[in-house]
């Protein structure tokens, strides 16, 4: 096919030691690379070690739009990065950021994508056109009318896509675009920014802690490591060869290229003491049903995910069970006791809650703060030691002053676990604990799970992530059709095909590998 884009002889891009940073603080440290050829490249790298401060480097909103400082230059086409028109980089080079609502301005989706043709100054008699096209490429024509917030998670994903496409960039760059995305609509956007390149051939950086689903795709890895440099810069299999310093940085290698896993051994205790019972739980919003008919039992000490699709309801239910929101009908006991009897206190001292957005559960001005604050309420000794360990364990130590709000995606989501892992409650909710998370950090959030878990703690995680429940999970919820679905254990539903396509959730892989070679049917 003709190159859509014509080639004069700059490259694509060109960082020539290049460094940004806020005060003293050099985030970025003189990073030096040429894109050109490449239609796939990603950008990996520890949690909080730049990537998408790089991304909003290379479209120009940094230094711009922060106090920050920079050094060295960007160069789009031979062009310096700030010799564009005001706005105008950010149209060749577009970003799709790592929380795609923040990007949306409009409630419809078609509002929303006029809305970015008409700062283009595209004249409305053209817009309805771009729109109707983008929206078929993207595989979205019959949502055109749709409120935004009503879209499931893997159709935001796409409308954020189609708005940066209308601006026709040349590279498209995309933070952690499949975190929030349950396993079938990850596997489908993977698709459809394949069929995008292909069809427009831009080039297309992603950044993404799990290389596993863009291998194929992958021509180039360059990966940042922790203090703000380039680390690496190859070819995929030349990369992820260097396993020692990988998992030194804590950086996630394919699974395929992994030794062959064993499997956890997964903590089923003994115990049949009930913690939580759930009989004929419904739950609606307006008109929608969101829940009905579930009745579930769990026991002290279980590992229980729940899973399902975008929309299915599983946060719906872990607030539910932690009392976070009230039911329309149905039954929760918890401990003995009807879940409405507990008095808040006791009932908070019982249980930890890690809500899926992190920023919703900051309440003070500091990281050590945030730590403390849970171990001051409930006047425990020793609060700075406390504190000293999980900053260390959570690889926040360096960041113990700083705001929570100015953290990384990742250094925000292990403040909002370390903040619930101090103690040994009863029962800990978590709501996608482990997304953005590199390997280092997850395994040792997990090391840290199961410790509790062995201490009688029940666990509960929503997840999209089936690998984990693969590995750690004893009990598997899986919530379709607003109902319980499937109640039991992960080996179990891995051979429910049926199922697992309806729910849109996938085989680990593991039981990949063995379809692949036969082993199961
Ligand atoms: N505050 C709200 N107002 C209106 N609708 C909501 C609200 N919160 C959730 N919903 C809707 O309720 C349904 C269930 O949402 P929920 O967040 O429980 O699903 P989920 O399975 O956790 O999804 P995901 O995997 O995308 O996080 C969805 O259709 C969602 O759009
Ligand atoms: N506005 C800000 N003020 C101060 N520091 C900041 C600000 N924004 C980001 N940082 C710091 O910059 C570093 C890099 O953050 P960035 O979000 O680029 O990391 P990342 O590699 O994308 O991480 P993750 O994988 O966790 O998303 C982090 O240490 C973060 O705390």
């Amino acid at each position: 096919m003709a190159e859509k884009h014509p080639k004069p002889n700059f490259p694509l891009l060109e960082v020539e030691h290049f460094s940004f940073g806020f005060e003293e603080q050099a985030l970025l440290k003189d990073l030096s690379f040429t894109l050109q050829k490449e239609a796939f490249t990603l950008v990996g790298g520890a949690s909080g070690s730049g990537k998408s401060t790089l991304a909003l480097c290379l479209n120009g909103l940094y230094p711009e739009a922060v106090e920050g400082w920079k050094q060295g230059s960007i160069r789009f086409r031979g062009k310096e990065a700030e010799e564009f028109e005001k706005g105008s980089l950010s149209q060749k080079i577009g970003v799709v950021f790592q929380d795609p609502e923040s990007q949306f301005c409009m409630m419809k989706v078609e509002d929303e994508l006029a809305f970015v043709l008409e700062n283009q100054k595209v004249p409305s008699s053209a817009m309805e056109k771009k729109i109707d096209s983008v929206l078929e490429e993207i595989g979205m024509t019959a949502h055109k009318h749709d409120v935004i917030h009503e879209l499931s998670g893997g159709q935001k994903q796409k409308i954020a896509l189609a708005s940066i496409l209308l601006m026709q960039p040349e590279l498209l760059v995309l933070d952690e675009p499949t975190a929030n995305l349950d396993p079938v609509s990850s596997v489908e956007f993977i698709e459809l920014v394949n069929s995008v390149q292909r069809e427009r051939q831009c080039r297309v950086l992603i950044i993404e802690h799990q290389p596993d689903d863009w291998f194929p795709l992958l021509e180039r890895v360059l990966l940042l490591g922790r203090n703000g440099s380039i680390l690496a810069d190859g070819s995929p299999y030349d990369i992820y060869r260097s396993k020692q310093m990988l998992f030194e940085e804590g950086i996630h290698i394919p699974l395929f290229m992994q030794p062959p896993e064993t499997l956890v051994e997964k903590q089923n205790p003994d115990c049949r003491e009930e913690i939580l019972k759930v009989k004929g739980l419904a739950f609606f919003r307006g008109e929608k049903t969101i829940l009905s008919d579930v009745d579930f039992q769990l026991n002290k000490g279980e590992f229980v995910a729940f899973a399902g699709e975008n929309g299915a309801g599983k946060s719906t239910l872990l607030q539910l069970l932690a009392r976070l929101i009230q039911p329309q009908k149905g039954h929760i006991v918890f401990d003995g006791k009807p879940l409405n009897d507990w008095g808040e206190g006791a009932l908070r001292q019982k249980s930890g809650y890690v809500f899926q957005n992190p920023e919703h559960q900051f309440i003070t001005d500091s990281v050590d703060e945030e730590l403390s604050f849970g171990m001051l309420m409930n006047e425990k000794t020793d609060v700075k030691t406390r504190v000293e360990l999980l900053l260390k364990k959570f690889h926040l130590k360096e960041h113990q002053h700083a705001n929570p709000f100015s953290l990384s995606g990742g250094q925000k989501r292990r403040l909002s676990v370390a903040a619930m892992l101090d103690d040994t409650p009863d029962i800990l909710f978590f709501d996608e604990p482990t997304f953005g998370q590199d390997a280092g950090t997850t395994e040792e959030l997990m090391k840290m799970v199961t410790a509790l878990q062995r201490e009688g703690t029940t666990i509960i995680f929503v997840t999209h992530d089936m690998e984990l429940v693969d590995r750690y999970c004893g009990r598997v919820l899986v919530l379709s059709g607003s109902r319980l679905a499937f109640n039991g254990e992960p080996e179990k539903l891995w051979g429910r095909q049926e199922l697992l396509k309806q729910a849109r959730l996938r085989l680990p892989f593991r039981k990949r590998e063995e379809k692949a070679y036969g082993i199961v049917d």
